[in-house]
């Protein structure tokens, strides 16, 4: 699947987003954990966060789909059991890095394996803490790479200092923690999404975040509660970037996720000149939504670095084509693990950019992009590198220089399966081919 996308002004209207995909992986993955019945209402039901529901399936967890509702009949960690067959999570880091937390805490032996781009991604971020808990994982080529062979059992608490700025490693830790001996705690220098520790508390779990810490109880009891999910911020994001590149456009969108810990694009659009307005902020299920107006912005670039890049890691290809068409240098540091994504991301903005004869320089940790110096053609063809991201930020720019393609776009299913209808609901020009 290929997009077409094509030069469009008048971007209007008003968007309601299927659920925010962190979230809706969250509770696949917790709910079963819990006791009691809950409903999930606006869970996102992307190829992604279903493969997260399957797993817990093939676990034994009693999940079933009423009117596009999740419907959850929890009986504990302790109901859950190894499956005969291998868990397949698809192209999902998330997935495979928070279960590979929960199955390091039940008694068995769990196979665990995903795509070629997810059988690339790093595991010994997880592998190594999991097994200082007391779990046995192996990574099945020896590469530290999935496949990986999981032996899981009584874990001991730890205290632990994260090397990466990772909420995936973060809640790989807390979810096997839950069901630890003692105490686990946890350092990260930077903070990264907080959304597995927010649900936990919902539920009840008995968990303190101090500064840098977070310090969880062993051997916790949680209580199924229903939830909603607030609108994915990150595609969101990408409607954010086409209203504000296209003349004359205004959008709403109702209800969208704006915790903190994942809303640096925000910040970063609001650095650059992005023009638009919070409304109706307020707190649902612990975790903060509101709606976001959005309108035609000139931009300049800026420089994005430190403690913002977890907080706003998977728009970075999004931030890329805003820098592109912003007035100076946009500078974006701190970001190697852009490299460790559904493709290297740095290499596959830069493999674009280059196609719209944008200069640019590519560095260890990120990039440099010289705004505006793209070379007007009578067409662009870019590649998604099979990564979602890459696909909806590139085909962006068409709505700007027209005529563009992008190859390879199926991996949009991933995260945000109706990108096409919802851009075309605010009038943007995007053809599937
Ligand atoms: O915890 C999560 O839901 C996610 C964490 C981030 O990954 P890392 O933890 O590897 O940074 C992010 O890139 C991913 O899209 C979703
Ligand atoms: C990196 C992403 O997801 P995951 O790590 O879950 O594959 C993403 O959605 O951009």
């Amino acid at each position: 699947m290929n997009f077409i996308t094509s030069k469009c002004n008048n971007l209007k209207g008003r968007v309601r987003l299927k659920g925010d995909k962190s979230i809706s992986h969250r509770a696949a993955l917790i709910l079963p954990l819990c006791h009691g019945d809950a409903v999930v209402k606006n869970f996102l039901f992307a190829e992604d966060t279903i493969n997260s529901l399957n797993a817990m399936r093939m676990l034994g967890a009693d999940i079933k789909i009423v009117n596009d509702e999740v419907h959850f009949k929890a009986r504990g960690l302790q109901s859950l059991k190894p499956p005969v067959k291998s868990i397949y999570l698809g192209n999902s880091g998330t997935s495979i890095r928070l279960i590979s937390g929960i199955l390091s805490s039940i008694d068995g032996y769990f196979a665990v394996y995903g795509d070629e781009s997810l059988c690339r991604r790093p595991m010994k971020r997880i592998i190594d803490p999991l097994n200082i808990m007391g779990a046995d994982i192996k990574s099945i080529l020896n590469n530290d790479r999935a496949p990986l062979l999981i032996k899981g059992g009584k874990l001991k608490g730890i205290e632990y200092s994260l090397e990466v700025p990772s909420a995936q490693v973060k809640s790989a830790i807390i979810l096997a923690g839950l069901n630890a001996d003692r105490e686990t705690k946890i350092k990260e220098k930077v903070r990264s999404r907080d959304h597995t520790e927010r649900m936990l508390k919902y539920l009840g779990a008995d968990l303190e975040i101090k500064k840098d810490e977070i310090r969880l109880k062993g051997g916790q009891q949680l209580q199924a509660r229903d939830l909603f999910v607030p609108s994915d911020f990150s595609s969101a994001a990408f409607i954010i970037a086409a209203a504000a590149l296209t003349e004359n456009s205004e959008v709403t969108i109702e209800d969208v996720l704006l915790n903190p810990t994942r809303t640096g694009f925000l910040e970063a659009f609001k650095n650059m000149g992005g023009q638009f307005e919070i409304l109706n902020l307020r707190e649902v299920n612990n975790e903060l939504v509101g709606s976001i107006k959005v309108y035609r912005s000139k931009l300049k670039g800026i420089t994005i670095e430190g403690e913002i890049i977890p907080r706003l890691i998977d728009e970075i290809p999004l931030i890329s084509i805003l820098a592109a068409f912003a007035e100076g240098e946009t500078i974006i540091k701190d970001a190697q693990e852009l490299k460790y994504k559904e493709s290297n991301r740095i290499e596959s903005i830069a493999y674009n950019l280059k196609e719209m004869g944008i200069e640019y320089e590519i560095r260890d940790d990120g990039l440099k992009i010289l705004g505006n110096t793209y070379i007007l053609k009578d067409s662009y063809n870019f590649y998604s590198f099979k990564d979602h991201r890459i696909a909806m930020a590139f085909s962006l720019v068409g709505f700007v220089l027209d005529n563009v393609r992008v190859y390879d776009c199926d991996n949009v299913k991933t995260s945000f399966p109706d990108f096409v209808e919802v851009m075309e609901g605010i009038n943007g020009k995007i053809k599937i081919v």
